[in-house]
């Protein structure tokens, strides 16, 4: 045997041994990683991650394994943060090297890397750039007379039509960021922007739910597998994919239209049209821009706004003290608007308590690690998947006194509405906004679209459930309630709508006919395409 014949088959037998050591650690816990379930060889803790209600699981295993704890998925590794001081820690302190998205193959496939919320490293600085145009504090006051003008047609809609209440909100929430984003209002649910929007919207939703299409992230190959194996994933995401330029780019083109016949409204695409070179910007990223910022805009304040009218309406004694609250200070002869928010001190625990009691993102949106870290004594490596714990460190026992309960009453006593002596480091109001550089970027336009909503439907309206004996009295409202996804609201409900005297009525009906000309400009091409 040659000496060169003799190195290659040491070499190939030392690359032998590492690959078969390599593989029989494939999904194993590494030592010195965050605690966490014990896992098995190549799966990790996959076979243990439920479908459903994925956050409830998370909780349960980070009252057993602490603040942070890891998870294998294969060969990736996954971390569950539930502790605010160590959100505030890592994510808020290391920002910069926890501010990218995992990478995920189907949202490459749908989106060919264009979805604002997804992107990473430069892309993602480009587009927060861009975004952050539109939503800046200056900016959102622009916006505030639509803002109002759509609460005062919610508030008619659910007196014309009650039985709707839950489609009126969603379409409050679709059309108020549809006229500020691409200029176009949505006077109706029932309108084919709208639909088009939530229909194509609920596909892509599901889509990216764990299991909804092979783990191409973790097992590159299986996109090679004929779809017939896996539920059609790949014709589903062309689907999608097609719906979704459809709709972003037309409504981009309908923008750019506008703007040339001179007839702007000043919505957020103008600007990224006007500034396109300046911002780096090309014609397809405008239009998911829009796009990123109607998903983004729509769902959660919907499911926040519809969340706070179920738990009002499943306490009527909480209920009756913030009309008392309204009244007292407000007087009945007005509508509410969002400058008395601040006078208003058990309607601001009302809100808190909601978003305590159920945020529409429980586990926010996915970050990644992008050096390795040590994280609490930790070792937490590059390309790690971290995900926040908002659900569970918000039913926290050692945080919140009976935490499955909805009691407002808690933030009157303290500012973040902890138990007496508890360790409230990390805490702040927007927590469930998200962390770090990823921070939601709507936080003051969502704050100016549902405050109003749930001050005008407090003060216009006496609802409620009925009398369902199936609810528990101490905690009527569940975690079954709600819908188990990632993105998550109620399931829908009845509820009963009653305007609070005829002057309410009155009042009702005055503010929908001042709202009408603020609507005239969001409304130019409505005639030609409904
Ligand atoms: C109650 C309402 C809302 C809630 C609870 C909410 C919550 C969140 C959360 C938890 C994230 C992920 C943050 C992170 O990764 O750490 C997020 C991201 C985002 N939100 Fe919101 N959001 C709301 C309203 C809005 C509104 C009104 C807009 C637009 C006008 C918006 C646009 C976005 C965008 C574009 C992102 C992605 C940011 C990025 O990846 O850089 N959101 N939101």
């Amino acid at each position: 045997m040659s000496f060169l014949t003799a190195a290659t088959s040491v070499l190939v037998s030392v690359a032998l041994l590492a690959f078969v050591a390599w593989v029989k650690r494939i999904g194993l816990r590494e030592n010195g990683f965050p605690p966490g379930p014990p896992t098995l060889l190549f799966l990790g803790n996959v076979h243990q991650l439920p479908r459903e209600y994925i956050w409830r699981k998370f909780t349960d295993w980070s009252k057993r394994y602490g603040g942070i704890f890891s998870l294998k998925v294969a060969n990736g590794t996954m971390v569950v943060i539930s502790s605010p001081r160590i959100i505030r820690d890592y994510m808020e302190k290391r920002r910069e090297c926890t501010s990218d998205r995992p990478a995920m193959k189907i949202v490459d496939i749908v989106t060919s890397g264009l979805h604002p919320a997804l992107t990473s490293g430069h892309m993602f600085k480009i587009m927060r750039r861009a975004m952050q145009l539109f939503l800046t504090r200056e900016m959102c006051s622009k916006h505030l007379p639509i803002q109002n003008a759509e609460c005062a047609q919610l508030l008619y809609d659910i007196m014309k039509r009650p039985e709707g209440f839950l489609h009126h909100v969603e379409r409050l929430s679709v059309s108020i960021i549809l006229s500020t984003t691409f200029g176009i209002r949505s006077p109706q649910f029932e309108d084919s922007i709208t639909s088009n929007f939530i229909d194509v919207n609920e596909q892509w939703e599901r889509i990216v739910q764990p299991g909804a299409a092979p783990p191409l992230d973790v097992i590159p190959l299986l996109q090679y597998l004929p779809e017939r194996y896996w539920g059609q994933w790949k014709s589903t995401c062309e689907d999608i994919r097609t719906k979704q330029r459809t709709l972003y780019f037309a409504l981009r083109d309908m923008c750019a239209k506008r703007m040339k016949e001179g007839r702007s409204n000043g919505c957020f695409l103008e600007t990224l049209i006007e500034r396109q070179e300046q911002l780096n910007l090309d014609y397809d990223m405008i239009g998911y821009l829009g796009g990123g910022c109607l998903e983004g805009g729509s769902g959660n304040v919907k499911y926040f706004i519809q969340t706070a009218i179920l738990l009002l309406a499943c306490h009527p004694r909480v209920q009756e003290k913030a009309q008392r609250e309204m009244d007292e200070i407000l007087g009945q002869e007005r509508l509410p608007v969002l400058d008395d928010y601040e006078r208003l001190p058990y309607l601001r625990a009302i809100i808190a308590e909601t978003f305590r009691f159920f945020t529409p993102v429980p586990l926010g949106l996915p970050h990644c690690s992008s050096t390795d870290e040590m994280v609490e004594g930790y070792y937490v490596p590059k390309g790690s998947t971290i995900m926040l714990n908002y659900y569970g460190l918000y039913r926290d026992p050692d945080l919140f006194d009976l935490p499955d309960r909805f009691i407002p009453e808690r933030y009157l006593t303290s500012e973040f509405g902890t138990k007496p002596g508890a360790e409230t480091t990390g805490l702040r109001y927007d927590l469930h906004f998200g962390s770090g550089r990823r921070i939601c970027p709507g936080i003051v336009f969502a704050e100016h679209e549902f405050k109003p909503a749930i001050m005008g439907v407090l003060w216009a309206f006496t609802f409620g459930i009925g009398n369902d004996k199936t609810r528990d009295p101490d905690t009527p409202v569940t975690h079954e309630d709600f819908t188990p996804g990632i993105s998550a609201g109620p399931r829908p409900f009845t509820c009963h709508f009653r305007p609070r005297s005829e002057k309410h009525a009155e009042i009702i009906q005055a503010e929908y006919s001042r709202a009408r000309p603020v609507f005239s400009m969001f409304e130019q091409e409505l005639t030609t395409t409904e």
